[in-house]
């Protein structure tokens, strides 16, 4: 599917409840943003409220990260796509089985099919951490090997902090779309972040998307914030 809005901004609806995620919603302008529904607020608010912003005209990405036997992430994804949201993802460390079963999934919906981005390495997660989880190879060269998994597997790009952009770019073609989170402007709070680019930086190292949660959501003005956001990397 075509992306119809020109904005890069995906803004994190994390909320745990959907009153505020609305009331939120009714600052911002679809023509300016997409918005993302992650785990708290998917758990707290439904498939409703994902069907409620889709009617107010914004594109919606499904952020579950699934990471399941291949049969129940496949069913999943399709679930996402039934619900008319523009992108889902899967943990691309769930394994290309799984990553093939779910772009089978989404074959029936045609054009209309939902985006499907695998997560690499996440963007809180330092080289450390992934070290004391049982993988010895250096942070980008993991990130590399998934994102190449995932497009082998047909997926259509992947999520990764913006400071691998540039080898994913290069590495996987100019059509693989790169959603980066992580995102701080150079006024906002690093939070439990630890891979963080601004978002021009972000652009230059050339992510499509840039998903922005707190930078906004804890703004006084979220209005201004997104603004502020869309001018900086204007300036660029
Ligand atoms: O898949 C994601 O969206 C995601 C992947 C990742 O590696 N890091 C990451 O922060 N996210 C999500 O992006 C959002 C970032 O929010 P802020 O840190 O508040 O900007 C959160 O909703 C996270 O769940």
């Amino acid at each position: 599917m075509q992306a119809q809005v020109s904005s890069p901004i995906i803004v994190a609806l994390d909320y745990d409840h959907a009153d505020r995620a609305l009331e939120l919603a009714d600052q911002l302008d679809p023509a300016l943003c997409r918005v993302k529904v992650g785990k708290e607020l998917f758990t707290a608010a439904g498939p409703d409220l994902v069907r409620t912003l889709v009617r107010r005209g914004f594109e919606v990405f499904l952020d579950l990260k699934f990471h399941d036997i291949p049969n129940t992430v496949a069913a999943a994804v399709k679930a996402a796509a039934r619900l008319g949201v523009w992108m889902v993802n899967v943990h691309t460390s769930g394994g290309e089985r799984m990553m093939r079963a779910s772009v089978q999934a989404l074959r029936e919906f045609g054009e209309k099919k939902p985006l499907l981005t695998g997560v690499t390495v996440l963007t809180s997660t330092t080289a450390e951490e992934l070290a004391a989880v049982g993988v010895s190879r250096p942070l980008k060269k993991q990130v590399l090997s998934l994102a190449s998994s995932a497009k082998n597997c047909g997926l259509d790009g992947v999520v990764c902090s913006a400071r691998e952009a540039r080898v994913l770019r290069e590495t996987c073609g100019p059509e693989f779309v790169l959603v980066s989170p992580g995102i701080r402007p150079a006024w906002s709070d690093r939070g439990d972040q630890r891979r963080t680019l601004t978002p021009s930086e972000a652009r230059v190292q050339g992510a499509d998307f840039l998903v922005v949660g707190r930078p906004i959501t804890a703004a006084s003005d979220p209005l201004q914030s997104l603004r502020d956001i869309l001018a900086e990397i204007a300036d660029h």
